[in-house]
Formats: structure tokens, sequence, C-alpha cells
């Protein structure tokens, strides 16, 4: 172990650390180390040095600032290289094809082509207040607010809209999430049985099976958009851009096909729905501070007023509610640490010594807990955004990543955010549910699930409507929507 590494806890008998990273919630165990090593530590998993980033400084001096280096993703070898048989832009090494991979999702969710979905996001979200004023329970909510955010994405990849999760593309994109999460097999820990003959490698076996299927389902989804643009009638979407151009990707059809799917594979199965778990942590957030709610509501009803839903025209002047999304998303970060960026050749940070080949974590739970940025970081408080002159908060983005690796999809995820939460708070109030003696039944504040993501677990609440003018004027909106709808079947 080169002796300049940055600091860390001391290795076991072993010659690593893997006892002492938990399996549950390590990032409150990297924050607990940042107090004893600093900003920037090291310890080994196996032979691969981590090193964790504890500070916003940190990460924008190594993820963002040196992104030649910092770009990399650490080897996936069942999920990333044999399953997808590496063209899964998310787990790609940094190099040439991701760049192609990576210049279609930009051409697809930049903030410009963002702006393009913002029609389908309306029109589903009409549709979606009518279903909640319909639903008969907790269950019922999380189907609709399912439904409508796997749309949406699903739109953005193939222009397409999902009227219902019966839509087989939901239960076949779930069990291919299920394939590609990372780690579960041996060869991950030992490299060395892929020296074995080809045919003994059973852990090949089920996934390369897997992968044929994968790859017709994705070629039928991306030639379904080819035959609508034959017949014009294909909405702009990232298929169209890809296949308008598709030799200035430099992506051949399965490769395109494949891209394709990354945006449905952030959204449409459930492992990583990042854009869902932030509505349930947003639901949550309005539980425990119904003040923020309120304030979100006067704002909305002095705007947008009584009479007409908000919409993307009123974003600019609802300052308040721009707040609180920010808020929502940095209160508790869904993603704690990010997704492992890897290093691609040596580097020295500060008089430490980075070896190329480390695995490097953003600990943005610890960045948006850190109280220099935002003082008394267990409280919600939209207005820590506001008035401010701090480029930091002004341009926050610490839970979409950092560096060339940055979420793509932000600005769909933000246009998602923004119409969802405006409308849900301009028609209803989030309430929790009440004991036999009238107390109300609080879902806890941080006892949340670990993994890639923490969210909230589930809990009951109810969208009440706010007064009695709200569900005529949804009906109609939401009658208009379903007919405009049929633009994206
Ligand atoms: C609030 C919702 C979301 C959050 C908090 C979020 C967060 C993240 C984070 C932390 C990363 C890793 C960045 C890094 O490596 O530094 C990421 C990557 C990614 N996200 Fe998102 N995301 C969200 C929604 C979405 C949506 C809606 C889409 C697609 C429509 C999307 C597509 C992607 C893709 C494709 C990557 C991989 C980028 C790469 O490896 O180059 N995300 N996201």
């Amino acid at each position: 172990k080169p002796s300049n590494l940055p600091p860390g806890p001391p290795a076991s008998m072993l010659g690593d650390n893997t006892r002492d990273v938990p399996a549950i919630r390590p990032w409150r165990t990297f924050m607990e180390w940042r107090k004893r090593y600093g900003n920037v530590m090291s310890f080994y998993l196996g032979r691969t040095p981590v090193i964790v980033l504890g500070s916003l400084k940190a990460a924008t001096d190594l993820l963002d600032k040196r992104g030649n280096i910092y770009s990399s993703r650490p080897r996936n070898i069942v999920a990333g290289d044999i399953y997808s048989g590496g063209m899964r832009g998310i787990s790609m090494p940094y190099g040439k094809p991701w760049r192609n991979w990576r210049s279609l999702m930009q051409a697809g969710m930049s903030v410009d082509a963002s702006k393009t979905y913002e029609i389908l996001q309306s029109i589903e979200s009409k549709i979606l207040l009518r279903d909640l004023l319909h639903a008969k329970d907790v269950g019922d909510y999380l189907r609709h607010i399912r439904r409508f955010s796997a749309s949406i994405v699903f739109c953005v990849s193939y222009g397409r809209r999902l009227a219902s999760l019966d839509d087989e593309v939901i239960s076949t994109t779930q069990k291919i999430e299920e394939c590609i999460l990372p780690g579960k097999f041996i060869v991950e820990s030992w490299p060395i049985l892929l020296a074995l003959p080809r045919f003994l490698q059973w852990f090949r076996w089920d996934p390369e099976k897997r992968r044929s299927e994968d790859t017709e389902f994705y070629l039928s989804l991306m030639n379904s958009v080819r035959d609508r643009m034959k017949l014009g009638i294909a909405q702009p979407c990232t298929a169209t851009r890809a296949l308008h151009k598709q030799a200035d990707f430099g992506l051949d059809d399965i490769q395109s096909a494949y891209a394709l799917s990354a945006p449905s594979q952030a959204g449409v199965g459930t492992v990583r729905h990042f854009t869902i778990l932030n509505i349930r942590l947003y639901k949550v957030a309005m539980i425990l501070f119904p003040d923020a709610m309120r304030k979100a509501q006067a704002e909305l009803d002095i705007i947008v007023g009584m009479d007409t839903l908000p919409g993307f025209e009123h974003e600019p002047s609802l300052t308040y509610l721009q707040a609180l999304i920010k808020e929502t998303l940095r209160w508790r970060a869904i993603v704690p640490t990010g997704l492992p960026h890897s290093t691609i050749a040596d580097d020295v940070y500060e008089g430490m010594y980075i070896p190329k080949g480390s695995t490097v974590y953003a600990n943005i739970y610890a960045m948006t807990r850190d109280p220099e940025m935002f003082p008394e970081p267990d409280n919600f408080r939209p207005e820590r955004f506001l008035n401010t002159d701090d480029a930091r908060l002004a341009n926050y983005t610490i839970n979409f990543g950092f560096g060339r690796r940055i979420c793509p999809g932000m600005h769909v995820a933000n246009r998602s955010l923004f119409i969802f939460i405006s409308r849900v708070l301009w028609a209803f109030d989030i309430v929790p549910p009440k004991r036999a003696d009238g107390k109300p039944i609080l879902p806890p504040s941080d006892d949340f699930t670990t993994g890639l993501t923490s969210h909230p677990k589930p809990f009951g609440y109810s969208f009440v409507p706010r007064r009695a003018g709200v569900e005529p004027i949804i009906m109609k909106e939401a009658l208009q929507a379903e007919m405009d709808a049929a633009a994206w079947m």
C-alpha cells in the first residue's frame, strides 16, 4: 500500500477494509470517518483502492475539474460485460464508445431537448390529478404516480406514452433492471475465473441467453419508432434524434437500441426509479413540515389563482416552490453515495496519491448535510435557497452527481418534479392518517431503506382536495388531456 494515499482506517489482517464498511448505510460510516481522516480519505476493498470524497470542494476539484481522469466506472463483469455486452452506457468505462453514447443522451435530454417533453408532462400530470382524486388507497396513489413517471421517461426514449402499468414494456424492463444490479456474482471478486475455458464459465450461461432476448426487445422498440417516422407520426424523442443522424453518433443499430433503453432504465421499472423516490420523499417532507407546504400553496394561490392549473409558464414566478423542490432533493439524498466513478490514470491531490483504477465515491449524503453550507441540515427549510448569492446554492445540482458522468436526465427529472409538485400542491393537501385519539400518525423522518438508493419505507397519507372548486377543474382538464394524449399512443 503506497504511503502517501489519502488517510483512512487501518487495514485488517487480510490487508483490506472489507469488514469495516457496513452493508447498511455505509454513507453514515463514511461521514463519521471524515471527522478523523478528512474530506479525501481512502481504504481498500480487496485489492481495489477506494477514495471517498466528503466535501463539495473535493468532488468539484477532482470529478469536475479533472474529468479526464475521474470519469470511468468500476468494472462490472456479469451485469456490464457479459449480460450487456458492454453496451449499457451507465456502466461503460470512459472512452470513445461511452462518449458516443453520452452524446446521444445529451441530444435527447439537454436543457432544450427536455423542453420538448413538457407538453406530454403536462398531459400526464392532468391525468394523474384525476387518478389521485379517485384513488381508493395509498396503493392506488403509488400505482398512478409510478405510471406517470414511467410514461414520461418511456416517452423521452421512444416518443410513446405508457397508458397502463399492464403494458408489457414495464414488466420486461423491470426484469432487466433486476439483472443489471452489480455485484451478485462470485466472479466480480475473483476475476481470475474468466481464465476458465469459456464452456466452464457457468456465470455466463444465463446472462448470455437473456442478452439475446433483451437485444430483440430493444431493437423492436427502436424499429417501431422507425416505422412511425416513415409514417410521419413520430413524436420528437431520443430515438428520433438517434435515427435521424445515426452516423453522427457513431452507434450501429444494436448499440443505438441499447443506448435508447438508458432513460427507461432510470425510471420505468422499480429498482432505480429516482424520480418516484423523490416524489415519495417530498410527501414525507410535506407531512412532517406542513408550514412549507402551506407557504408553497399560498404562493400558488397568489401567482396562479384558483381557477386554473399551474403550468410551466408560471415556473419563473414560483420562487418558493422552486426552492422547495431543491430542498426536497437536499433534505434526504436518495442516492447517498452517487454512482461510483473510477480513475484511468494516477493522480496527486493536495499531496495525496490517488492510484489509477481507484473507485471514487462522492459522499452526497455528507455534502448535503454540510452545516457550513446548510445550517441545521435536518430541518426542511426551502428559504435557504432563496435570496442567496452563494453560487453553490443558486446552481444546486449535488444530488445529480458530478463531472462528465453527471445525470443526463436531470433536466427531464426537474421538469417532472416541477409539474407534479406544483399541480398536486395547487389541488391537494397531503395529510397523515389519524389515531383514535385524533393525533396524526407521522412517517419516520429518516428511517429509510438502504442500498444503492435510500428512500422512505411505505407510510400512510391521503391527498385531500383543498377546496370544492378543484374537482371540476381537474375533471375538465383531464378530459381534454386524454384526447391530447392520443398523439403519443
Ligand atoms: C430526481 C431524479 C434523479 C436523480 C436524483 C438522479 C441521480 C443520478 C446520479 C447521482 C447519477 C450518477 C452521476 C455520477 O456518476 O456522478 C445519475 C446517472 C444517470 N442518470 Fe440520473 N437521476 C435522476 C433521474 C434520472 C432520469 C429521469 C433519467 C433519464 C430520463 C436519468 C438518467 C441517468 C443516466 C443515463 C445516468 C448515467 C450517466 C453516465 O454514466 O454517464 N436520471 N443519475
